[in-house]
């Protein structure tokens, strides 16, 4: 059931329509229905749908808004959305499902109560969206909301108008109105919004927003999920396929024309393969567009005039010298993918997050310098790329943390949406995708159930305090130290009990192997199988 309808004008949701959207979905709420497992899955299939029927729109929105192609409107925001409905769905059951606690969590003096962790839904959440994947960054935590059962209240980028209305749209015509509604507008629209109480905020977008959110939160205690930016730096060392590199990397600047936050803002490469580097980039950039960048069908455009500026200041600022592309086309806010090479890591080009198609390449003498050079332009970058050997690419693994990172490649460990995704300290707080979409939205709420018939074997805590008991019961339940004040494994009588009755084995796993090992060899022997 296709929709070819035409796309609405944008319209900003009238400010005082706010509280009561909002009070709706509290309400909703509240009436425990979206607690339903049957609920919910109705809830993600109508979404499924939705986004399926309403595929022309969305194509058309997107190319609006962003100049994005057919290809990538499919592979990272429509599919992408149709496959996250379609996980959901497979494995709602099993998440939602109780945990039972045992062993080791529940200590064996405790194993006659009964222990779990039930999963419930926070309740009422806000989710903000970034103008780059205007429908994926939107939808794609409203599923995780849904599967957790809670109500939602979205409000998408008014960068992206017309990917705005069409998915306001299609939420009011498919889903619960009840339970989830859009609220379209800026920065008083948000702040409205920011003034109701929500059980979570999820927040995609600038880190400069993201402290406003996470500060307005923090007066009313809300957790936030923040999901923000960073200089994302690439390491290429004398081990790397440098022409792979060089087509890799720049895949991750031309996917939404660089408006990707994972994608990297400069790379640190040795100083011997920068011309090589170079070369190779280039051809990348002819094979990629044989006709140029500007004439491609495939390279989408900056969001906005706005945008398109920040990104030519960089440009100009910068004190490096442009070693592929450079050009600009402000009547349609087009950057041609652009290489700069500097060599301070004071340049613009090195200090300001890109976000579009303009990287730079900075020269470093070891791994080692280019390790702590990354680590001094932003310690906590949301992603990360190593070109190196296996040793080099632990290394900087080790030496260098990031939200997620790909070796060998620009960020492929983001371009799977069932695969958990986040960042750390100022690059983001928390994470979603696949089950942690679902765990993102639900409160980890652990029940136990004390059976009445063990009253006499835990009467020991009651007062008047007995102190005897307190001695036994410590005994019992307090496990002694195989270590000593330093720190070192003390090897006692315990340690070498294990050693002989695990026959070596250093788990119980192996010790049972072991175990079954010398049975079988016995039961053999006895039984003449091994004597004949
Ligand atoms: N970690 C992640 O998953 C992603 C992070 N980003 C980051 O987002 C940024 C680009 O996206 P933008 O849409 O420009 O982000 P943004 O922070 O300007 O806007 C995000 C949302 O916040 C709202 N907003 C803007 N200013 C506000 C204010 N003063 N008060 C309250 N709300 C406000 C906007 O209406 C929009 O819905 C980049 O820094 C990028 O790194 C973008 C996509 C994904
Ligand atoms: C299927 C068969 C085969 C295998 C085919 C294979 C392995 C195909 C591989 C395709 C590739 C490499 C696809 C790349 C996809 C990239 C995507 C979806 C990128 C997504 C990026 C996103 C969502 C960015 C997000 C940005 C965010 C969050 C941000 O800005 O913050 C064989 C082996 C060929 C056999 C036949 C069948």
């Amino acid at each position: 059931m296709a929709t070819n309808g035409k796309i609405a004008d944008f319209e900003h949701t009238a400010l005082d329509a706010i509280p009561g959207i909002a009070s709706t979905a509290r309400g909703t709420f509240r009436t425990h229905k979206t607690k339903n497992l049957e609920w919910r899955k109705a809830q993600l299939r109508k979404l499924y749908w939705a986004v399926e029927d309403y595929t022309p729109q969305l194509v058309a929105a997107l190319k609006d808004d962003l100049g994005k192609s057919d290809f990538e409107a499919t592979l990272t925001e429509i599919d992408w959305m149709k496959k996250d409905c379609m996980f959901m769905l497979d494995h709602l059951d099993k998440f939602a499902k109780d945990d039972k606690l045992g062993a080791p969590a529940v200590p064996l003096t405790y194993s006659f109560m009964s222990w779990r962790v039930r999963k419930e839904p926070l309740g009422t959440v806000l989710i903000i969206g970034p103008y780059n994947f205007p429908i994926q960054l939107l939808l794609a935590p409203l599923v995780g909301a849904i599967a957790a059962g809670c109500t939602a209240v979205l409000k998408p980028s008014e960068l992206t108008p017309k990917c705005a209305m069409v998915m306001k749209t299609f939420l009011a015509e498919r889903l619960d109105n009840s339970a989830f509604a859009v609220v379209n507008g800026a920065i008083p629209e948000t702040n409205a919004l920011m003034n109701e109480k929500w059980d979570k905020i999820f927040f995609t977008g600038s880190a400069p927003v993201g402290t406003i959110i996470a500060k307005k939160a923090a007066e009313t205690l809300t957790p936030v999920v923040l999901e923000l930016g960073g200089k994302n730096p690439a390491f290429i060392t004398k081990n790397a396929n440098l022409a792979l590199a060089a087509k890799r990397l720049l895949w991750g600047k031309t996917v939404n024309a660089g408006q990707v936050c994972l994608s990297q803002n400069y790379i640190l490469i040795h100083k011997d393969l920068v011309d090589t580097f170079i070369t190779h980039l280039n051809a990348a950039y002819k094979e990629m567009f044989p006709k140029g960048a500007q004439a491609s069908p495939d390279l989408g455009r900056i969001v906005n005039k706005r945008h398109f500026l920040r990104l030519k200041k960089m440009l100009d600022d910068t004190q490096g010298k442009i070693v592929m592309g450079g050009s600009l086309d402000e009547t349609e806010n087009f950057i041609e993918p652009t290489a700069v090479l500097v060599n301070s890591v004071n340049d613009s080009m090195m200090q300001e997050e890109s976000f579009g198609p303009i990287f730079c390449i900075y020269p470093v003498n070891t791994l080692d310098e280019a390790v702590s050079t990354a680590n001094l332009v932003h310690r906590t970058p949301l992603s990360l790329f190593s070109f190196g050997s296996k040793a080099e690419n632990e290394k900087v693994l080790n030496e260098m943390t990031s939200g997620g990172a790909t070796l060998n490649d620009a960020f492929f460990h983001a371009s799977v949406n069932t695969i958990p995704f986040g960042g750390v300290g100022d690059s983001g707080w928390g994470a979603y995708r696949g089950k942690a979409s679902f765990d993102a939205f639900t409160h980890f709420r652990t029940v136990s159930e004390t059976p009445s018939w063990s009253e006499k074997l835990i009467a020991v805590r009651y007062m008047p305090f007995d102190y005897k008991k307190l001695k036994l019961l410590t005994r019992f339940t307090n496990k002694k130290p195989n270590f000593d004040r330093n720190g070192k494994v003390v090897k006692g009588l315990g340690y070498w009990t294990g050693v002989v009755c695990g026959l070596g084995g250093k788990s119980a796993k192996g010790a049972l192997m072991r175990w079954a090992i010398v049975l079988l060899a016995h039961y053999l022997y006895t039984h003449g199988g091994l004597r004949n």
